[in-house]
């Protein structure tokens, strides 16, 4: 099947639409069932067998960035602990500018799921064993990351550089560190073994290694001709999913 992607700007063009005056969507709601989307999408490719529940004592390790990739993050977390996941957010630039991200950490508390903060810099590696962990989900950084990183996110990123040959790394929209219409950029860069694009792909899902990384799409919360009019086909979900692996 061959994908439609579209670039950053047009991304952001269709965020910008859907959150405009004449569909009137809410960024909390997109970001809802993005969140929701990537939990069912780990859901696919780490499902908790009833045979053997073994994952149910592992942990799913989110790192959440200061934007909206980490809010999805912060969401998708919230959604693993009510599908039997034990989710831990490591959530080191908490976002100040809109106030729902703290009633997201309220949600988070109240499900009694773990947070890490700026105070663990320096030891939140202690919370990341190849043993204990299904996957780590990388909801750094989306579609308006502009290079170059800033602290603590590239010291962060260069661990997970080195882990994801242990530790299956999931990506939330963009592989933190890529460039949204170029893909790696860098020397070094985070090869994930899951990626979710968000809406639709994005071009630098074209540089994924096809043998390594599930490829899904998730955010379902479009119509065909509102697609259709930013020049794409929407993705055929079947039933109440909302992902599909393309
Ligand atoms: N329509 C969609 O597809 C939706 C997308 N959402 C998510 O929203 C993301 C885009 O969110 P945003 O526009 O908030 O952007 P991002 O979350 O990609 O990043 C913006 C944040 O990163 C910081 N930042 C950017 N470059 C940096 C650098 N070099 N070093 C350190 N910090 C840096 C900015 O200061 C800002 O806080 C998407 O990728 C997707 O994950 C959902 O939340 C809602 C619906
Ligand atoms: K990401």
């Amino acid at each position: 099947m061959s994908i439609k992607v579209v670039s950053s700007k047009l991304a952001a063009e269709i965020d910008k639409e859907l959150m405009g005056p004449h569909i009137g969507f809410t960024l909390q709601q997109l970001m809802e069932l993005a969140g929701f989307s990537v939990a069912q999408a780990i859901t696919r490719e780490f499902p908790i067998n009833k045979a053997d529940q073994s994952l149910r004592k592992k942990n799913v390790f989110v790192i959440a960035g200061p934007g909206n990739n980490g809010g999805d993050g912060l969401v998708a977390a919230r959604h693993l602990k009510l599908f039997g996941y034990n989710p831990i957010v490591y959530y080191p630039k908490r976002s100040e500018k809109q106030p729902f991200y703290k009633q997201l950490v309220n949600q988070l508390d109240f499900f009694k799921v773990p947070l890490l903060s700026q105070e663990d810099n320096d030891n939140w590696m202690d919370y990341l064993k190849e043993e204990d962990t299904v996957c780590i989900v990388d909801a750094i950084f989306g579609f308006s990351f502009k290079p170059p990183m800033r602290p603590p996110f590239q010291d962060i990123v260069d661990k997970l550089v080195e882990l994801e040959d242990k530790i299956p790394i999931v990506s939330v929209d963009i592989p933190t560190g890529w460039d949204v219409d170029q893909g790696p950029i860098t020397e070094r860069f985070i090869s994930p073994s899951l990626l979710v694009s968000l809406t639709v792909p994005k071009p630098c899902s074209t540089f994924i290694n096809k043998k390594k990384t599930s490829h899904y799409i998730g955010g379902r919360f479009i119509s065909r001709e509102f697609a259709n009019k930013f020049g794409f086909e929407p993705f055929n979900y079947e039933s109440t999913d909302q992902v599909l692996k393309i």
